[in-house]
């Protein structure tokens, strides 16, 4: 396997609060990977630091083996938390979709017939084709998330990232999307995402990465969900369920209600 990403000896900084020191990494070529940690830990700066955007004190990013840059960021298709993105912007589901073909672009008021009609057959493969026309703000978490999803696959990247997609859905939802994803997958496109919900990515990802400020383990989930590592990765006690196939990861200190008062 070729590998998609590799980062070597990479550190990295906001001002005087260092995320990462000398993080090497490698990602092969057509993984699923989910990146869990918890909050604060450096997940988003090292989805940055992959996308080329995050300034680098020291190491290398490679993307195909090749530096990535601005050019070679193109190739990656990213979708950003969706708390992040400020809905009152006045564009349409189809606006945000077609955004994907202008990276570093203006969006032109006129588009190419062609371009349409990518835009509309991409809709209807994510099932939000009748949602074209409608204004972003108007369209449900799970509508948003397929809409920000077709942004990022309309210049057909080679590598998808993709920062907390399971949150502010509902259970059904995320499973449609980690669903979508896995197809996507299974197309030929590596793809990377991080997410709180360790659940999830115990049942539905073939590999992960236990992350913080550094890489804790990695791995498939049925091999490192482990109390050990867990613990190691969060800093507090968890407990692991196993049920069948299914392990079922909780808080091992629940809180206790006195219901009869
Ligand atoms: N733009 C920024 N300027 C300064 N510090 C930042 C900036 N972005 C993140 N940080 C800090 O860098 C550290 C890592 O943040 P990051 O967003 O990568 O964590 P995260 O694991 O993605 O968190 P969460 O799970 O809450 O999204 C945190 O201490 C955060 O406060």
């Amino acid at each position: 396997m070729n590998p998609a990403i590799q980062l070597i000896d990479v550190t990295t900084s906001y001002e005087n609060n260092v995320v990462f020191t000398r993080l090497s990494l490698q990602i092969e070529s057509g993984r699923f990977v989910g990146i869990v940690g918890p909050t604060g830990c450096g997940k988003t700066t090292l989805l940055k630091t992959i996308l080329g955007v995050q300034t680098v004190f020291c190491g290398q990013v490679l993307l195909n083996g090749q530096p990535v840059d601005r050019v070679q960021s193109k190739r990656i298709g990213y979708i950003p938390q969706l708390e992040s993105v400020d809905w009152n912007f006045p564009v349409t589901v189809e606006d945000v979709i077609m955004m994907g073909l202008y990276t570093g672009r203006r969006l032109l008021p006129w588009q190419s017939k062609e371009e349409r009609e990518r835009v509309e057959d991409l809709a209807g493969k994510l099932g939000i084709y009748n949602c074209l026309r409608q204004h972003i703000s108007h369209t449900s978490g799970g509508q948003r998330q397929r809409a920000f999803l077709a942004r990022a696959l309309i210049s057909n990247p080679s590598l998808l990232v993709l920062d907390e997609p399971t949150s502010g859905v509902d259970i059904k939802t995320q499973h449609e999307v980690l669903h979508l994803l896995g197809d996507i997958n299974s197309q030929g496109m590596t793809v990377i995402l991080t997410t709180h919900d360790l659940n999830a990515v115990a049942s539905h990802l073939p590999w992960v990465i236990c992350f913080n400020n550094g890489i804790v383990a990695e791995g498939r989930p049925h091999d490192i969900f482990t109390n050990d590592i867990l613990t190691q990765t969060y800093g507090s006690d968890i407990i692991i369920i196993k049920h069948g196939d299914y392990h079922l990861i909780a808080n091992s200190t629940p809180l206790k209600f006195n219901y009869d008062r």
